[in-house]
């Protein structure tokens, strides 16, 4: 028998981009939320932007193992703390394409339809875009869906440098169009602008506040304004009770400083991002769900999906001087191309490539010289490089699954569309050889080194827990509550049916807007 610590009227577990912003949603609703994470806030500290720190010590990844398809332990890279992943995130806050939402036909295979339409989310992308400070400029991208408002803010400049190599490109008969970017920069007044333009942005959390996260633009702004509202952090929710029909959780068990607490609500939201949120589920199995929490499907866990990635440094005989480069993104191949009728994906700049975070994401191609060579050199390499990031939608597969054996998490993934994603990468390193000769960074002898993706580098995870109108093959409904039990949803990327080329995180944050209505609605 559990002894119930505090009653709310709603519980909402994880403060990312699903849970934090859910959060600021249903605080003006004056109801009792608690809200629960694991993590503690981010330190402030001069570590922040150090890259060795960063990049090669994993100073804000978590210490955990998880498990691969064979069974190999790896360390993953994801970060517990108030924000979730977007502390440490790239702040691309990119819409859907209208066609995301429909079926496609991929290279390797069917990109499902989603239940609802890019219709039924463009009035929350813009209340997102707005929340989180994107800054944008409508025209230039020839993929991008309408919209009802233009951008809140405008588009990040790119730098002289930055500037030159868009130029090229379009030179090419390409479009590159401003990549973007959820941030408090205030380029006509730069003297009292929060964002620096500082060149450690992209997987680095930020000293002085200016990205705009789940913490600095949805937590800490709804902690100062509604008494209704109480974060504990440091609570680990271990697992979640049902009554004994199993129709309701009845608590919600968490270790708060190595004791346990039980909180119940009339409603409970789980947001741990796809992969823990699926485990928290798989965990919290008991005799009405021997499976798991709101698992008659046998769909929680399943069609686990986090893009095919790759990384591509362009190396040039001149200095890149540009301080912050994340600027430039082409959706040129998105659709795929005439002699490719298929999707192929999302080329952006990754942000700058800094020698201290060489040894660490080294690309095959670089690794054996960058073992030989000393810190100097790898200065000199680093400060003439370009940074790119090419991103290729993977496709649902009920393989593609997360697991909970004993106390530990599996993560069985097989890459698939594969063909689409060597195809972009190819793509992308022609046109970077042809780019004008006039365009600064680009010479003939430039090299391309690259690298995939890893599988402990889960950023863009989505999909364990997809939503959809049949029980038998979604774990959600359409509101994001569990087809099995009547309080129970779930907000975060758990409920993609597929996971699109673009970045997943303003789509995550439109849904949560969208189901903090429907949940404000019917806690009135
Ligand atoms: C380096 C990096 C760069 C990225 N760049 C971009 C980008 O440019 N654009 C983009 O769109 N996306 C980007 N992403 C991805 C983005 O961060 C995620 O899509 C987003 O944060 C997912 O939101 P979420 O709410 O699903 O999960 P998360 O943000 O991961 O939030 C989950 C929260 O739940 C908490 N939690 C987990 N388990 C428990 C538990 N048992 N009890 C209590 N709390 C728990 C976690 O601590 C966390 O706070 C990037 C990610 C990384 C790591």
């Amino acid at each position: 028998m559990t002894n119930i610590t505090e009653r709310y009227d709603i519980i909402i577990i994880g403060t990312g981009a699903g849970g934090g912003t859910l959060a600021h949603r249903l605080a003006p609703t004056g109801k009792k939320i608690l809200v629960l994470e694991r993590g503690d806030f981010l330190p402030r500290e001069k570590a922040n932007w150090n890259p060795q720190e960063v990049y090669q010590k994993h100073r804000y990844h978590t210490d955990e193992q998880w498990y691969d398809k064979e069974g190999k332990a790896f360390k993953p890279q994801t970060g517990y703390w108030v924000g979730g992943n977007t502390k440490l995130y790239g702040a691309a806050l990119i819409r859907f394409r209208e066609r995301d939402f429909e079926k496609v036909i991929h290279k390797g295979g069917i990109s499902p339809e989603w239940p609802l339409k890019y219709s039924d989310f463009e009035p929350y992308y813009t209340q997102a875009e707005k929340l989180y400070d994107v800054h944008g400029k409508q025209g230039e991208d020839p993929t991008e869906p309408p919209r009802s408002e233009q951008y809140p803010h405008p588009p990040v400049s790119h730098e002289p440098d930055m500037q030159q190599l868009a130029d090229g490109i379009r030179e090419l008969g390409y479009y590159p169009f401003h990549l973007p970017l959820g941030l408090k920069l205030n380029e006509s007044d730069r003297a009292n602008s929060p964002c620096i333009r500082c060149d450690t942005f992209d997987g680095y959390p930020c000293l002085v506040h200016a990205k705009a996260d789940a913490d600095v633009n949805a937590i800490r702004p709804t902690r100062e304004k509604y008494a209704n509202f109480t974060l504990k952090t440091n609570a680990k929710v271990l697992r979640l009770h049902t009554s004994e029909s199993g129709r309701e959780i009845t608590s919600v068990e968490t270790e708060i400083a190595g004791e346990r607490h039980w909180f119940s609500s009339d409603i409970v939201v789980v947001a741990c991002g796809s992969i823990n949120s699926a485990v928290l589920l798989l965990r919290s199995a008991n005799d009405k769900h021997p499976n798991g929490l709101a698992n008659s499907s046998d769909q929680v866990g399943r069609n686990f999906m986090k893009q095919l990635e790759t990384a591509i440094v362009s190396i040039h005989l001149d200095v890149n001087r540009a301080s912050f480069q994340k600027t430039i993104a082409v959706n040129d191949f998105y659709w795929g191309e005439p002699d490719f009728p298929y999707p192929m994906g999302m080329v952006q700049n990754t942000g700058n490539v800094l020698a201290d975070m060489i040894p660490a994401e080294a690309p095959p191609l670089m690794a054996p010289f960058v073992k030989l060579v000393p810190h100097y050199e790898l200065h000199l390499l680093a400060e003439r490089s370009v940074g790119w990031w090419l991103q290729t939608e993977d496709l649902p597969d009920p393989n593609n699954r997360i697991r909970v054996v004993g106390d530990n998490i599996h993560i069985d993934y097989t890459l698939n569309n594969t063909e689409a994603s060597d195809r972009l990468i190819h793509r992308w390193t022609s046109v970077l050889k042809s780019i004008p000769n006039s365009a600064k960074h680009v010479l003939p002898f430039s090299i391309y080194p690259r690298t995939h993706i890893p599988e402990q580098a889960v950023a863009h995870q989505c999909g364990s827990c997809r939503f959809g109108t049949d029980p038998k093959t979604s774990v959600l409904d359409l509101n994001c509550r569990t087809h099995d039990i009547d309080n129970l949803y779930v907000v975060d990327s758990s409920f993609f049916p597929s996971n699109s080329g673009a970045n997943p995180t303003l789509t995550i944050m439109a849904n949560a807007l969208r189901v903090g209505e429907l949940l404000a609605a019917e806690l009135r």
